[in-house]
């Protein structure tokens, strides 16, 4: 598998604290990573780097090969990096498809019957097609986020960083979305995934990175991430998560 982004050496700073402090992070092609960690880990600020959100203090972040570091979350959506957000915000005063369409045009810059197709593509393929002609404000919060990796999904990425896309739903729920997930890397999209329900989140991912204050405090194979009594100290202490 080649390199798809590498990041060196991230830092990000509010004032004297630093919530990113110091990470090396890689994701090759089509490769799933979930990332766990407590509440303030660090693990949103690290996916607002990746994606552009906000500015990186120190360090630097290169997509298969080209620095990008200095590039804005507009232009990487562009240029085939993906996000949901941790709480859905969909476009209001518009229906399920008209935020495709926008995403797949703002976001993805495909244009006409492209952007078309892409939107129809992320409907179905997130299990939305009866929803299309729903205002977006009525969703549940299980369409909610659906739409919401259906709208990253629609500007076209090569890798999408998903923020808690399981949060706040029941597991069988979560289940439905793993399956939509699965079906994302069978098509060669290469997923971030920040989730607490780590029994979903090992379902997909292949890699596992925990972060405690900033820092990566281990990663490798999933299962043995899970065992490591660092990780069970700062993280998971005595639950059964797997
Ligand atoms: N814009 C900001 N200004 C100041 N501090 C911030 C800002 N954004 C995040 N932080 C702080 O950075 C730390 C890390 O927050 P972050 O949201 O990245 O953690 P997280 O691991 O994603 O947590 P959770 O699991 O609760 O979502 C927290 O202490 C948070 O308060």
């Amino acid at each position: 598998m080649s390199l798809l982004l590498e990041a060196n050496g991230l830092v990000k700073r509010y004032g004297a604290l630093a919530v990113v402090n110091g990470v090396d992070f890689r994701v090759a092609e089509n490769e799933a990573v979930g990332i766990v960690g407590p509440n303030g880990a660090g693990k949103t600020s690290l996916l607002n780097l990746l994606s552009g959100a906000v500015p990186v203090s120190e360090g630097r972040i290169a997509l298969r090969g080209a620095i990008i570091t200095g590039q804005d979350a507009a232009w990487r959506c562009r240029h085939g990096i993906g996000r949901s957000h941790q709480v859905p915000k969909p476009f209001g005063g518009m229906t399920v498809f008209e935020n495709l369409l926008v995403a797949a045009t703002q976001g993805g810059g495909f244009i006409q019957h492209e952007a078309y197709d892409r939107a129809v593509d992320s409907l179905e393929l997130c299990g939305m097609l009866s929803a299309a002609n729903r205002s977006a404000e009525t969703l549940g919060l299980l369409e909610r986020k659906r739409l919401e990796l259906a709208r990253a999904l629609a500007t076209g990425p090569e890798l999408l960083l998903l923020d808690e896309i399981g949060g706040g739903l029941t597991d069988g729920e979560a289940l439905d979305l793993v399956e939509v997930i699965l079906d994302l890397r069978r098509r060669g999209i290469a997923i971030v995934w920040i989730e607490h329900i780590v029994h979903i989140l090992v379902k997909v991912v292949t890699r596992l990175v925990c972060m405690d204050a900033g820092r990566i405090i281990a990663e490798g194979d999933p299962q043995s991430v899970l065992k490591d009594p660092v990780v069970i100290s700062a993280y998971l202490g005595s639950e059964e998560v797997v």
